[in-house]
């Protein structure tokens, strides 16, 4: 199912209150990852409260396959929606939480073993909520947006709280579950998380949209990211690669052998080079330069800009 957004605003504190989500019009496909992104208090959680009906928007509109999400029938087993501060009753164990759920909801009871294992909480599932960790939190929200088997799946910041074998859980699960052919809309401020989780991003910063383009053209566009390749035929390789807009550099205070190549992607460059027999020590995509394309992008919209001049890293 498609979500889109149409001219999707929200204003608070009446006519003279703040606008944080302005003016938004954005389509989500069924089939990849699409990243939403954007610096904190950018209106990413209340522009997905609109999506799910959980906010009323100022003006426009949001559908999920074509209507409001309070009018599909069975909303669990279409949409499946973690947000933050899901509440979940401490006294209740994993198992008995995803049981009332499916039970309340017409879902059968095998699901509930089902995505208890999809979310690696099986052997916990016995365990009282309160004694959880946020980690495993998280996994239990994932686990009940997964419930109902819903062909829409909308979650904010789901790699909060993870440790990183759960944050590689989380990107491999997103993949499988796009490739099945469902719409997967996740939101993050971590551009370089979402380089390696979605293909499309849309990036919004104090509420507008400041990018609606895949990862690849995102990278390209910046002209800052490049793939670092380490050859010994760096000639060979270098005429092979000329063409108009693909810009190749040796960099200062590097080997002879190495070769920066902006407007080509290392696969392409693989593929290249092994239809020549060219051999290759390293290919490496510098994505690093992808969470500068995104300060970029935002740099005018963040909303609470630290007090001092940030430094070169990019805070978590
Ligand atoms: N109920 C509310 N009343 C007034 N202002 C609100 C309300 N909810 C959110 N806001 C404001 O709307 C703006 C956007 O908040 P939102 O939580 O949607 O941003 P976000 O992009 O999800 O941020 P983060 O990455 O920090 O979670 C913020 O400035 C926030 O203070």
């Amino acid at each position: 199912m498609t979500i889109r957004a149409h001219g999707l605003t929200k204003r608070y504190g009446g006519k003279t209150g703040k606008t944080v989500v302005d003016d938004l019009t954005f389509t989500v496909e069924p089939g990849t990852v699409t990243g939403f992104l954007g610096p904190n208090g950018a209106g990413k959680s209340t522009t997905m409260r609109m999506l799910l009906g959980m906010d009323t928007p100022t003006a426009g509109r949001a559908t999920i396959g074509g209507r409001a999400y309070a009018t599909h029938p069975a909303p669990l087993t279409e949409v499946g929606a973690l947000l933050e501060a899901k509440a979940v009753h401490p006294g209740r164990t994993a198992f008995h939480h995803l049981t009332a759920l499916a039970l309340t909801h017409g879902i059968p009871r095998s699901r509930v073993e089902h995505v208890l294992d999809l979310a690696g909480l099986t052997e916990v599932a016995d365990k009282r909520v309160k004694g959880f960790s946020l980690g495993m939190g998280q996994r239990l929200g994932i686990a009940a947006a997964l419930l109902g088997d819903p062909a829409t799946i909308i979650l904010d910041e789901p790699v909060n709280g993870l440790d990183p074998e759960g944050v590689l859980w989380i990107r491999t699960l997103l993949k499988s579950l796009a490739q099945q052919g469902r719409t997967v809309l996740v939101s993050s401020h971590l551009m370089s998380e979402m380089a390696l989780t979605a293909e499309h991003l849309v990036v919004i910063g104090r509420g507008r949209l400041l990018a609606d383009t895949t990862v690849t053209d995102l990278v390209r566009e910046s002209g800052a990211a490049y793939v670092k390749v380490v050859t010994p035929e760096a000639d060979r390789l270098r005429a092979l690669l000329t063409t108009a807009d693909i810009d190749i550099d040796r960099p200062a205070g590097e080997t002879p052998d190495t070769l920066h190549v902006r407007g080509l992607d290392a696969p392409d460059i693989g593929r290249i080079a092994a239809a020549s027999g060219l051999p290759l020590f390293e290919l490496t995509p510098r994505t690093a330069s992808l969470e500068q394309a995104f300060m970029d992008l935002t740099h005018d919209s963040v909303e609470y800009q630290a007090a001092t001049k940030p430094s070169a890293g990019v805070a978590a």
